[in-house]
């Protein structure tokens, strides 16, 4: 029997609709796993991405993968920071963080970014809460130390970095309450309480990481316009393996992609199987790198088996 012109499908629509079905058949691989996305602050002026992630997320959960969300606010600090005519350093890739910064950061991350996060994954009908660290314990924080040598002195001298701690608790618990019995998208800005209710601000790549890491997620997705290592020998992407990150943390003086690279590396030792530190340009960037099922990447992929 020949095909109607009327009635048969086009090459093109078939074609289409093969490589969806390639798609979901890959992206049906992670279902029932967990996967965890980290968003840098940059990209969270930008409503289109928000919208393209949004619905991504929401396709993702319906193929049963649950997910959780840890956000940044950098930019949005710098911008609030420099209205209030309040100066900052950086250093090792932290934001120098005292008393008057870290009320600025809590509100940018909590207040506003937090919640205009919630804001779009509602839009796409997924049901997600928004938190801090420091809700029901969620993570508790631990003062982070840094010391450094002066160049020709063994002298070393303690660096405050003020209210920065690394994420040194988890609640468990309620994690996997909000995961499997609730089945809610969780939002964290990465703020916690120390044991003692001193308020912490966390590096968002680093809360990302341990989080995965304590409730055995898969994957971590690390999206940012920060995806490729501008180091001494050019500029890398593509897989990388676990062993190769530290000549490429000492070829490199970007301090906040060391700490990604740390964090991912450390993620991997405890379980992780795969950091994809990707690139949030091009819409649906999220579900073209998860569906290409480690073949592709828009940046780097950091993992084992490849
Ligand atoms: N020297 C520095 N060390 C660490 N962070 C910095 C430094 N200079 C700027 N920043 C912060 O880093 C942010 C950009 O970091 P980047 O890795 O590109 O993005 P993101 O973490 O948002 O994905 C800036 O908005 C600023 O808040
Ligand atoms: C501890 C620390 O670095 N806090 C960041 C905010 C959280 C974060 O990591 O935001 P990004 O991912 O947008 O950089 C800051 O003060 O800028």
């Amino acid at each position: 029997m020949s095909k109607s012109a009327k009635y048969a499908l086009s090459d093109k629509i078939i074609d289409k609709v093969s490589e969806l079905s390639e798609m979901i058949g890959n992206l049906k691989e992670l279902s029932g796993e967990r996967i965890v996305i980290k968003c840098g602050g940059e990209l969270m002026d930008d409503e289109n991405f928000l919208e393209s992630l949004g619905n991504d997320i929401a396709i993702l959960r319906t193929l049963g993968i649950s997910v959780v969300v840890v956000h940044g606010a950098g930019s949005q600090v710098d911008r609030v920071l420099a209205k209030l005519k309040i100066k900052n350093d950086f250093f090792d890739g932290y934001r120098i963080t005292d008393s008057a910064t870290i009320e600025v950061v809590e509100m940018a991350l909590t207040g506003l970014i937090n919640k205009n996060f919630v804001k779009y994954l509602l839009k796409h009908e997924v049901n997600c809460i928004g938190l801090s660290g420091k809700d029901n314990n969620l993570i508790t924080a631990k003062k982070i130390r840094r010391t450094q040598k002066d160049e020709g002195s063994n002298i070393e001298r303690i660096i405050d970095l003020g209210f920065i701690g690394d994420p040194a608790d988890i609640n468990l618990e309620f994690f996997e309450d909000l995961l499997d019995n609730a089945d809610l998208v969780p939002v964290i800005s990465p703020i916690a309480f120390d044991k003692s209710f001193n308020t912490f601000s966390i590096n968002a790549d680093v809360l990302a990481c341990y989080i995965a890491e304590n409730i055995k997620a898969t994957k971590v997705i690390i999206m940012s316009e920060n995806y490729n290592i501008k180091s001494k020998d050019g500029i890398i992407n593509g897989h990388i393996k676990p062993s190769d990150v530290n000549r490429l943390i000492e070829n490199t003086t970007d301090y906040k992609m060391i700490l990604r690279l740390k964090a991912s590396v450390n993620a991997l030792k405890n379980g992780v199987e795969a950091v994809h530190i990707i690139s949030s340009e091009d819409k649906h960037s999220l579900l073209a790198e998860l569906s290409s099922l480690n073949d592709t990447t828009s940046g780097i992929v950091i993992c084992d088996n490849k």
